[in-house]
């Protein structure tokens, strides 16, 4: 396997958020099995405080699998995962609360309670980590719905929400109990270009008003060169490229190429 093609120029990293000297999330070596499959080999990803990582690549190449070692719901079977400095992958499930206050994962469909409105999935967070306050409860959500641009629709239940909205509603949910981070697995699928447009906004600006640090598995390209600050593109387990989406475009690697413009031949 080729090493991964980087640019010439290092991608400007934002300024850490709480001053630390430590990447906000680190993977280093990172190896993963399942059965006879080698899903993830070797992989290294560093990401500073208020950076926006795109990762892409083909159907089944380890993209959530990725994301979910970050939060603990999968374990490596060698390497390390930090996340503020912390080494997450020695930690027991219980002692995960921490990490997971302060990376929340968007899943694929958002994973709202359909039995609670839009105002009780947002404010869901906060009485799990046992905020009581009324007063309080009720202002966070309302700023949170805000953020996205769901106050008017507080009331509604998921079902009666468009598939943007539900993503919307679960960006609300990640960020209301301040989290630091986001993990989104294909925000934009399943919306139709509007739709996809508006999600990528919302990314911008919780990047942009709250300094989140987001790692966006997509496969929409538009999408990666709107929002990226670097993108990683997992290829055979391995990562095939890590750059600035400059540095993606003008890859010289044919593999790289024929992904970002649609060629099947990637895949063969
Ligand atoms: N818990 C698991 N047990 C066994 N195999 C798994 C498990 N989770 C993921 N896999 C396998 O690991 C591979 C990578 O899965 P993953 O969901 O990370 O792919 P992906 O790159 O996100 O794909 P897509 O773009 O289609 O969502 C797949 O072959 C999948 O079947």
């Amino acid at each position: 396997m080729a090493e991964p093609t980087t640019g010439t120029t290092p991608a400007s990293s934002p300024a850490s958020a709480n001053g630390s000297q430590h990447a906000f999330i680190e993977l280093k070596n990172v190896c993963k099995r399942f059965g006879s499959q080698q899903v993830l080999l070797n992989i290294n990803l560093t990401l500073q405080h208020g950076e926006t990582l795109c990762i892409i690549g083909p159907s089944g190449e380890g993209k959530t699998v990725t994301l979910k070692h970050i939060i603990g719901l999968i374990k490596p079977d060698s390497g390390e995962i930090y996340v503020d400095g912390v080494h997450v992958n020695r930690l027991k499930e219980r002692e995960m609360a921490p990490i997971r206050k302060k990376v929340s994962m968007l899943f694929q469909g958002a994973a709202l309670f359909d039995n609670l409105t839009v105002e009780q999935n947002v404010a869901f967070p906060l009485l799990e980590h046992g905020v009581r306050d009324r007063a309080e409860i009720d202002s966070r959500v309302r700023a949170a719905l805000q953020a996205v641009d769901l106050d008017e629709h507080r009331h509604k239940f998921p079902t009666a929400l468009s598939g943007g909205m539900r993503k919307r509603t679960g960006i609300a949910r990640a960020i209301i109990d301040h989290s630091e981070c986001i993990l989104y697995d294909e925000p934009n699928s399943g919306l139709d270009p509007i739709g996809s447009d508006i999600i990528d906004q919302m990314i911008l600006r919780m990047q942009r008003r709250y300094n989140i640090t987001s790692i966006i598995v997509t496969h929409d390209m538009r999408s990666v060169f709107k929002i990226a600050n670097r993108v990683a593109m997992l290829y055979r387990g391995e990562i095939r490229f890590l750059g600035t989406p400059q540095e993606l475009r003008d890859s010289p690697d044919q593999v790289v190429q024929d992904f970002i413009n649609g060629h099947s031949d990637i895949t063969g």
